[in-house]
């Protein structure tokens, strides 16, 4: 028999107040409600969009977790708003459901025709703002989106770190689903190609990987600077490039950098990158970063002031994901005080990224456990389980970027380990993360909690 859902929300909570710190908690888990438990299903309501976004992209799994420890069997997790009638809006807020071992899972829209990759439903063109740093590179994905294959082939994206590079890439898919939704759009990370050639090297399945990569009709490929020095994966992905070029299939490119500037990369790559277009997003000027902003509350509902709005865009000039983050970080301030939208009181939580927040060990130990759903005595522990060290691992990264404690203080706070081993941490974390980028992603978030947590403990005086 199904346990009924006050019970088993009662137990969810009773478990999350033990393993999440107390503001988290308090703030986002005790405000949520259950609605229904169906068909393997738990509906779980917040009372405003940011709730669910914050439950969504940070605790969905934790949750998941002891759900499933409950009642014996996984379930999926669907996050939804409530509405003024206290009815839910499934349909809308479907979430991609629990991925083990993924901490912060990211939010995608069910397949549109046949992709690699799912595609984020907000990267489409009508939620991207144009201004002059980006107006070429918007035009010519635009063109791409309408006539494939025909103009700018490749279409080369390039600009510095959350510019919009993937948004434009992915509209493009976008796009072409709408209008063509057989189409077949691959949208793929330079690490998945990587990742699937290693697969098929090792399973013997080499053609698979060649007809399933060489029948796109367009393929969106992102971050091709990690091809730097992959020697086996640059030759493979040359044939890749041109047999699609020559069958007249679009091919788009995101890099960090121009081509010429990719270390490594062999010269016939180099030039195939080039005889397209090149179009590079630069970081936007003022105006622009407060019509993103805008546009950003809007779908999200929030309300802000001009003053405010002014204020989150001139402290934060050259990121728009981190320009993106000090919104939420500002809601989310917000939303905990119980205080009002106005400049005065977002000054403390929204210093400058540049004035570094310094973090104490316990802030960066209650983020790491929360985020990867294990107990501080667990990163303390000796305790070898595959998860938990690599949480303990990533936490001494983090305690080495975001303090100016000595190794063996670092290994103090995490149980009295050596200094070798958070030597050997570091590096390996710090090796990872640049060419793997579902971490770097994670360190980016994590460390963006980091300094969420820290400011507003500074400003409470903490
Ligand atoms: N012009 C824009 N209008 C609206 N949103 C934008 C714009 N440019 C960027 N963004 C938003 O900023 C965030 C970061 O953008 P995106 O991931 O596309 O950056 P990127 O250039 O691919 O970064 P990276 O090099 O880290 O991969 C996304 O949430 C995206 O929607």
């Amino acid at each position: 028999m199904e346990l009924p859902i006050e019970s088993l929300w009662n137990q969810v909570l009773e478990r999350l107040q033990v393993e999440l710190s107390r503001p988290t908690f308090e703030t986002w888990i005790k405000t949520a409600s259950a609605e229904r438990l169906e068909n393997n299903c738990l509906v779980i309501i917040t009372p405003n969009p940011f709730a669910r976004n914050w439950l969504q992209k940070y605790y969905i799994n934790t949750i998941a977790n002891v759900v499933q420890d409950i009642l014996g069997k996984p379930v999926e997790i669907y996050i939804t708003v409530a509405q003024g009638d206290g009815v839910s809006n499934l349909g809308e807020q479907k979430v991609t459901g629990y991925l083990p071992n993924q901490s912060i899972a990211a939010e995608t829209v069910p397949k549109k025709g046949q992709t690699t990759t799912e595609l984020n439903s907000k990267y489409v063109f009508s939620r991207f703002v144009v201004g002059a740093n980006n107006r070429m590179a918007h035009a010519a994905s635009l063109a791409v989106a309408e006539s494939p294959g025909r103009e700018f082939n490749p279409l080369f994206l390039c600009g510095g770190v959350g510019l919009g590079k993937t948004h434009l890439m992915q509209a493009i898919g976008h796009y072409r689903c709408e209008i063509y939704p057989d189409s077949k759009i691959f949208y793929v990370s330079t690490e998945q190609f990587t990742n699937d050639l290693i697969t098929a090297i090792r399973n013997d399945s080499m053609q698979i990987f060649r007809e399933h990569y060489r029948a796109a009709d367009v393929l969106l490929v992102d971050d091709i600077q990690f091809l730097e020095g992959k020697e086996y994966t640059q030759e493979e992905f040359f044939h890749t490039f041109n047999t699609l070029h020559e069958a007249g299939k679009q091919v788009v490119i995101a890099s960090d950098r121009p081509p010429n500037q990719i270390p490594r990369l062999q010269e016939r790559l180099c030039s195939r990158f080039s005889m397209g277009l090149i179009a590079d997003v630069q970081t936007p000027d003022l105006e622009t970063r407060m019509a993103i902003l805008q546009k950003k509350a809007e779908y999200e509902n929030i309300h802000l002031s001009k003053d405010v709005i002014e204020y989150i865009a001139t402290n934060y000039t050259s990121n728009i994901r981190e320009l993106e983050g000090a919104l939420i970080r500002a809601v989310a301030y917000i939303s905990i005080g119980g205080l009002s939208m106005t400049v005065e009181n977002l000054a403390p939580v929204l210093q400058t990224p540049s004035e570094k927040v310094e973090a104490t060990p316990e802030v960066i130990l209650t983020v790491i456990a929360d985020a990867f759903g294990i107990s501080i005595e667990d990163l303390k522990s000796n305790s070898r389980r595959r998860e938990i060290s690599w949480a303990r691992q990533i936490g001494m990264y983090l305690m080495r970027q975001h303090t100016d404690l000595s190794l063996p203080r670092i290994g103090e706070e995490f149980g009295g380990k050596d200094h070798t081993t958070v030597i050997y941490s570091y590096d390996k974390i710090n090796q990872l993360q640049q060419s793997d980028r579902a971490l770097l992603q994670t360190l980016r978030q994590l460390s963006d909690r980091i300094n969420m947590m820290s400011r507003s403990h500074k400003s409470s005086g903490k």
